[in-house]
C-alpha cells in the first residue's frame, strides 16, 4: 500500500513565525497520531497535506504522486476534517451530504444515494438524516464531519483535533469510526491528548515549535525511558525546590498532594519510587527537552 512520505517541509508565516522546520515524516496505512503543544505547528502542517495552504520548501508524496505538485489529484483521493467544522444548521444531514457530494463529483444520482446511505449508516446518523444539522450535538456534528471526509472513499484522511469538547462516550465511538476506516486508509490524528494516541495509533510522532522531535512507534518510544522515570509525592510548596534539584518532566495534583516524575539515570533516592514510563512521560521530557 501507499506510504505518505513528507520531506523537508518548511513554513514560515509572513509574521516571522517559524511554523514547519524541515518536518520529515513517513506515514503509512494506518493511525498516525501527531502530538504536540499548542502552536507547534500542528494545524500548519495539516492545512499543507490537504493543499490549503503554501509551504515554503519540501515536499510531499502520496505513492507515486507529488501532492505538492497535482493539487486537483490529491482532492479526489483526500477526506479533511479541519478543526473548525461549520455546517449550515438549517439542512439536515441528508441534505447537506448529498450537496458535498454533488460538488466532490459524484454525479450520479442512484450511486450518491447509496453512498450517503452507507455513510450515514456507517457514522450511525441514519435514524437522525431528516433533522437539522443546527440541532445537532458535538458529537453527531463530528460524526456528520467524518461522513463528509469519507465522501470519496479517501486514501488520506486527515482529522484535526476531532474530539475537542466530546464527552467520552462520543469520543470513544468517534474513535472507533477512525479505527475502522483506518484499516484501509492513511489516517493522519492531530490532538493534544496524548492517551488517545497510545490507545490507537500504531505510529506516531510528536512535534514542537515546527519541528519533528521523535516518531515511531508508541510502545517502542516508551521503551526508550524505561529505567528512569521516578515519582515521588511531595508538599504543593516544595515543588519549585524539586524543579530546581531535579529533571521534573511533570507535576500533578492528586487527592491535593503533589506528584511530580523526574527523569534521571542514576536513582534519585530512597524516597523517589521508580515507576513504569508511560507515553505522558516521553511526551513531557521531549517537550522539556527540545
Ligand atoms: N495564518 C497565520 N499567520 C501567522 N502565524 C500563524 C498563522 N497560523 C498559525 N500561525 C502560527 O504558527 C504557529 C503554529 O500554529 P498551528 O496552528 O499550526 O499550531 P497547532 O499545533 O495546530 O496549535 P493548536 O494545537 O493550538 O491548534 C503558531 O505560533 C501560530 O501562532
Amino acid at each position: 500500500m501507499e506510504n505518505l512520505i513528507i520531506t523537508d517541509l518548511s513554513k514560515t508565516y509572513n509574521n516571522g513565525v517559524k511554523a514547519l522546520h524541515k518536518v520529515s515524516l513517513q506515514i503509512p496505512v494506518g493511525m498516525f497520531g501527531l502530538l504536540g503543544p499548542n502552536g507547534a505547528g500542528k494545524s500548519t502542517l495539516m492545512r499543507t497535506i490537504a493543499t490549503l495552504q503554501e509551504a515554503d520548501s519540501g515536499s510531499i508524496q502520496l505513492g507515486n504522486l507529488n501532492i505538492l505538485e497535482n493539487k486537483n489529484e490529491l482532492k479526489k483521493v483526500l477526506g479533511y476534517l479541519p478543526q473548525q467544522f461549520g455546517v449550515y444548521p438549517a439542512l439536515s444531514a441528508e441534505m447537506l451530504l448529498n450537496h458535498l457530494a454533488v460538488l466532490k463529483g459524484i454525479i450520479n444520482r442512484k450511486e450518491r444515494k447509496e453512498m450517503i446511505q452507507n455513510l450515514l449508516d456507517k457514522v450511525n446518523l441514519y435514524e437522525v438524516r431528516k433533522q437539522k444539522l443546527g440541532e445537532f450535538s458535538g458529537g453527531m456534528k463530528q460524526r456528520f464531519g467524518i461522513a463528509q471526509a469519507l465522501l470519496n472513499n479517501p486514501k488520506l484522511l486527515i482529522v484535526d483535533e476531532p474530539t475537542a469538547g466530546l464527552d467520552p462516550v462520543e469520543r470513544n465511538r468517534f474513535y472507533n469510526l477512525l479505527s475502522q476506516v483506518s484499516e484501509h486508509t492513511i489516517v493522519i490524528l492531530s490532538t493534544h491528548i496524548v492517551d488517545d494516541v497510545k490507545e490507537l495509533c500504531p505510529r506516531m510522532a510528536i512535534i514542537n515549535k515546527g519541528k519533528v522531535i521523535i516518531q515511531g512507534n508508541p510502545s517502542q518510544i516508551i521503551e526508550t525511558l524505561q529505567g528512569r522515570v521516578y515519582e515521588k509525592t511531595i508538599q504543593k510548596n516544595e515543588l519549585e525546590q524539586y524543579k530546581n534539584e531535579y529533571q521534573v518532566i511533570s507535576d500533578r495534583l492528586y487527592l491535593g498532594n503533589q506528584i511530580v516524575h523526574v527523569i534521571s539515570d542514576i536513582h534519585p533516592g530512597s524516597t523517589f519510587k521508580l515507576i513504569e514510563a508511560n507515553l505522558e512521560d516521553v511526551y513531557m521530557s521531549q517537550i522539556f527537552n527540545s
